[in-house]
């Protein structure tokens, strides 16, 4: 078992693949090795993700869930839930949609049940809400207010060079140190 943190991502258009290199950022920052695995690359990884000490997920929300290419990766783990290889590693989530709630709650819900059903240990967020009060704004970070896991919100008609905005990139990546951290003070 290495200290070592995962990434496994899925995203269409480029918008949460920034957020997942923003996680990458964080989990550095924690103390972890890291290591950022695409959906569609996920075949070469499987041992590496036997490896490491916690796996981060992160996919769009489409159609008011996780990706269809997400969920692949989710129904191929199934080998690894028959042998329970993932059990007590910690997990986290992030999400990244086109509208300000775009139903991204049930996305980072889904991937918590499917932490659970790995026997993964949940990180949550961890950050206080932003931009919900008269001085608030939409630079806080944690500007959607999420307690589950890091939420962000692509302007629909922006690329990947601006959107999702600074705020929440900085989000995404203060989830990856929390569990880098939570994973130092863990011994698995
Ligand atoms: C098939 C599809 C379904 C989508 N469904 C939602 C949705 O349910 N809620 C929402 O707010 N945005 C939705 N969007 C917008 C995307 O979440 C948004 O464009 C996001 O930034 C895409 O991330 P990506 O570039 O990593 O693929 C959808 C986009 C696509 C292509």
């Amino acid at each position: 078992m290495s200290d070592s943190i995962a990434v496994v991502y899925h995203s269409g258009y480029g918008h949460t693949k920034v957020l997942a290199e923003a996680v990458i950022e964080g989990i550095k920052e924690g103390g972890a090795n890291a290591l950022l695995v695409p959906v569609d690359k996920v075949d070469e990884h499987w041992d590496d993700l036997a490896d490491a000490k916690g796996i981060i997920f992160g996919s769009p929300t489409y159609m008011g869930s996780v990706s269809a290419d997400f969920k692949g990766f989710m129904d191929k783990s199934s080998k690894v839930w028959a042998e329970q290889g993932w059990k007590d590693k910690l997990a986290a989530g992030f999400t990244n949609s086109g509208s300000q709630s775009g139903d991204k709650l049930n996305t980072l819900m889904q991937m918590s049940v499917f932490a659970a059903q790995q026997g993964m240990l949940w990180v949550s967020l961890g950050l206080m809400p932003g931009n919900n009060s008269s001085t608030a704004s939409v630079k806080d970070l944690n500007r959607i207010g999420s307690y589950l896991g890091a939420m962000a919100q692509s302007n629909t008609d922006q690329g990947a060079d601006v959107a999702p905005p600074t705020s929440d990139r900085e989000t995404a990546k203060m989830l990856g140190k929390r569990v880098a951290e939570t994973a130092s003070r863990y011994k698995l």
